[in-house]
């Protein structure tokens, strides 16, 4: 449903976006997750047909992105990082603006407003005003407007960016019907924890590049070749570093106040071998902790904090 093939894009001599591959097929909730700064906004503004490649090309729902804007933009529903919403409307004239501008005539509308409001919990707001909305409520609100013509795709801009706990999972939730109505999601955040448990799929994307991605299970299964290791020395710490720094498996080295944290490239052999020749050496541990990874994990070991 979405795919992208060399896409680049320099503002001035500046490459924000470097050269992006990717193909998000019918169904999937594809996380595009990278720290401020890493790309994920212009490569989404191009999707949305909102500014023009460099290089490269991109397809959503078979229509070319810069070839056919116009079938692009029937075919999703796109939130922006940045959203305004019109004051001196009613929370059923902003969805019906929307609605009118998508050509849908009056019967319809009203139909379509009263299911997309039930849909997000709006209904008891109807006849309110947009800007006396709390901020979670406008951002229902505004992806309210993305379904207004019952697109087959959504492009989520940092959907749940700024919003309380609570209002977050409601955000979650909803993905999730989404999903389940058989919409393509493309959802972009920085807080990874905040899409590992509602996407299929996931890119990581960190100076314009797509580190990895593919299905969440296989992403893991790539990092999972990395063992994680946390070691809280008691005594002979540096010693302790020393080893670890020339073991031959070692990948990254994590220094925290009462932690270190090591990736090893190593199966149980070699971990017990490293443990044991601490132990030799006269290295005291308070714990050696062999973990597996967390989609955190996968995030810091991917992404080498070039961008902030
Ligand atoms: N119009 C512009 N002119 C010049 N530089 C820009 C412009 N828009 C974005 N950039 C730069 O391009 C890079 C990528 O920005 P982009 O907004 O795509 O990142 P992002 O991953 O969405 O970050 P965030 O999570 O902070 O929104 C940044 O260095 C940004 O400063």
């Amino acid at each position: 449903m979405i795919t992208l093939e060399g896409f680049g894009k320099d503002y001035g001599d500046f490459m924000a976006v470097d050269s992006i591959d990717l193909q998000i097929d019918q169904g999937e909730t594809f996380g595009f997750i990278g720290p401020n700064g890493a790309g994920k906004s212009t490569t989404i503004r191009f999707l949305a047909t909102l500014l023009r490649a460099s290089r490269g090309r991109g397809e959503v729902a078979g229509c070319d992105v810069m070839g056919d804007p116009v079938g692009v933009r029937q075919a999703i529903g796109y939130m922006p990082d940045n959203f305004g919403v019109y004051d001196g409307m009613r929370v059923w004239e902003f969805l019906d603006f929307f609605a009118v501008a998508y050509r849908i005539g009056r019967i319809e509308r009203k139909k379509i407003i009263s299911n997309v409001l039930e849909l997000l919990d709006l209904t008891h707001k109807r006849d309110d005003f947009v800007n006396g909305l709390s901020r979670g409520m406008k951002q229902r609100l505004c992806l309210a407007k993305t379904l207004v013509h019952d697109p087959p795709v959504l492009i989520l801009d940092e959907p749940a960016s700024g919003l309380d706990p609570r209002a977050r999972v409601e955000v979650k939730a909803l993905l999730k019907e989404l999903r389940k109505m058989g919409k393509t999601i493309l959802i972009s955040s920085h807080i990874l924890t905040e899409l590992a448990d509602c996407c299929t799929s996931i890119g990581i994307v960190e100076r314009g590049k797509l580190l990895m991605s593919g299905p969440i299970g296989s992403v893991y299964r790539q990092i999972r070749r990395n063992r994680i290791v946390e070691i809280r020395f008691l005594e002979n710490a540096d010693a302790g570093l020393s080893i670890l720094r020339s073991c031959a498996a070692l990948r990254s080295l994590e220094q925290e106040p009462d932690k270190v944290i090591v990736e090893l490239e190593a199966d149980d052999e070699i971990v017990a071998s490293l443990m044991e020749q601490l132990i030799r050496e006269g290295v005291r541990m308070r714990s050696f902790n062999d973990r597996d990874p967390t989609l955190e994990d996968v995030f810091m070991t991917v992404t080498k904090g070039l961008v902030s």
